[in-house]
């Protein structure tokens, strides 16, 4: 693989074959489909995925039914400036996080909480986020939040307080994120989930470029 040129970071999760994904969800799998070792004209697969799977979007109809599903959400609201924060270790993100931060933030925040560059077996023990944090950020103008967990609520919430909190303001979510290794500071995000339709929510491509290249 080429490098990617000076400035870009490439901070989507690697998807090997049996990538892990959350508890109860099959992994990934990749099928061979037709192979030119055997006499077809072309090599092919067959994905078989969640579609929460390592860095990936939710649509909020992923947490309401009567809210827009991926296919609703402008592609924009992906693509722009945005903010990298390292999270102090904790349960939770708290709002304290953003004590030290500029106000008005910039309108997309990315949470760095430790996760590494690859997941051998799903993280079940990650921080998630302190919905008071999600109210805290979207008063300062952020429209999007992203965090190298899989999930912003704990692994077994059955009330998903953050993602409520996410409708509630309107912010969007990104999950799985690769942060490791990412310094702190102001990057300019591009965001590209797979264009399904009417679905809650679809793997992404994400890479950080220099400050200020886009609108
Ligand atoms: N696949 C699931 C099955 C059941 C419950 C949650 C999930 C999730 O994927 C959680 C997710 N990543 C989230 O958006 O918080
Ligand atoms: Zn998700
Ligand atoms: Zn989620």
């Amino acid at each position: 693989m080429p490098d990617l040129p000076a400035g870009f970071l490439d901070i989507s999760r690697a998807l090997p074959h049996n990538h892990p994904n959350w508890p109860g969800d099959p992994p990934l799998t990749i099928t061979p489909g037709a192979r030119m070792a055997q006499g077809d004209s072309v090599n092919t697969g067959v994905i078989n995925t969640s579609t929460h799977t390592a860095t990936h979007v939710d649509a909020p109809w992923h947490y309401a039914d009567d809210a827009p599903t991926l296919d609703q959400v402008p592609l924009e609201r992906y693509l722009g400036a945005c903010l990298v924060v390292h999270v102090p270790p904790g349960e939770f993100v708290r709002a304290e996080v953003l004590s030290g931060l500029p106000d008005p933030l910039p309108p997309r925040l990315l949470l760095y909480t430790g996760q590494p560059a690859r997941w051998a077996t799903f993280p079940e023990d990650f921080m998630a986020v302190d919905p008071a944090f999600v109210h805290e950020a979207a008063r300062r103008g952020v429209r999007l939040i992203g965090t190298d967990s899989p999930s912003v609520d704990p692994l077994t919430s059955k009330t998903l307080d953050a993602h409520h909190a996410f409708l509630d303001t309107g912010l969007l979510i990104v999950e799985g994120l690769n942060l490791s290794g990412v310094e702190p500071g102001e990057y300019t995000l591009i965001c590209l989930p797979l264009p399904l339709s009417g679905v809650d929510g679809a793997p992404a491509r994400a890479v950080l470029l220099p400050a200020g290249l886009m609108p």
